[in-house]
């Protein structure tokens, strides 16, 4: 493990509330997730480029799958500042965030009607689906944190990537997705999720509902690691 990025002294945010418990709950998951080999080929260059152009384009397919379910968090928001809030992602999602996808995938060679045409993976259509049914059957608490580790996990990925001198920045082609997710943008997006979490977690009484809500977001997580090789079963044409 990485020694030169450390949540609990780089990120207290990380450490503090729900968002903070569940991770620390989850750690056997969590470490799984953030530590996955295909994690470590990013930082070190060396994760060959058919497995990663595999991968965007499943996760293309992710972001409109969570583009829905955040939609859905519109939906269950009982107040018009939560669902104010939640528009602003869904917009955030369909104006900023896949036009850029879209851009990032195309310097790796795939165009947009390959990432329209391409075959759903097992691992994104079990992903998906399970966010869609919380995000369908429990209430706005349910869903956030069904959708916390993928917003936590990339931050948390980014920031130690970005952070840590073992990883190799001249050469390799891996270090845009890296800065993106390191990059402060994204950071404080990722920290705005945390407080919104805990904030949300005290006005719906999480700690009554903790077992429930440790299950949701032990499965995202375990899922979040079982994503990373969502493209491997495809080929590329
Ligand atoms: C499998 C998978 N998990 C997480 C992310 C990261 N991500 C997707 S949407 C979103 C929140 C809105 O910006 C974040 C952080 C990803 N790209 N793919």
């Amino acid at each position: 493990m990485d020694m030169a990025w450390h949540a609990q002294r780089d990120w207290p945010i990380l450490e503090w509330g729900l968002a903070g418990r569940l991770r620390r709950d989850c750690m056997e998951e969590w470490t799984r997730f953030i530590h996955h080999p295909f994690v470590k080929g990013l930082a070190n260059g060396t994760l060959p480029q058919e497995v990663f152009q595999r991968f965007l384009i499943q996760d293309y397919l992710y972001l409109i799958q969570y583009t829905r379910a955040c939609a859905l968090s519109v939906h269950k928001s009982t107040t018009v500042a939560d669902m104010r809030e939640a528009a602003a992602l869904v917009s955030g999602i369909l104006d900023t965030e896949l036009p850029l996808h879209v851009g990032y995938c195309k310097g790796w060679g795939i165009d947009e009607d390959m990432l329209r045409k391409a075959p759903e993976s097992l691992q994104l259509l079990a992903y998906s689906r399970f966010i869609l049914d919380r995000a369908q059957t429990g209430d706005l608490l349910d869903l956030l944190t069904t959708l916390a580790p993928c917003m936590i996990g990339y931050g948390e990925i980014g920031a130690r990537l970005h952070a840590a001198p073992a990883t190799r920045r001249e050469g390799n082609p891996y270090w845009s997705w890296i800065a993106l997710y390191g990059g402060d943008e994204f950071t404080t997006l990722v920290e705005d999720g945390i407080r919104r979490l805990d904030r949300i977690g005290q006005q719906y009484g999480a700690d009554a509902r903790y077992p429930m809500l440790k299950e949701e977001f032990s499965t995202a997580t375990r899922l979040e690691a079982a994503f990373w090789d969502a493209g491997s079963e495809f080929p590329l044409s």
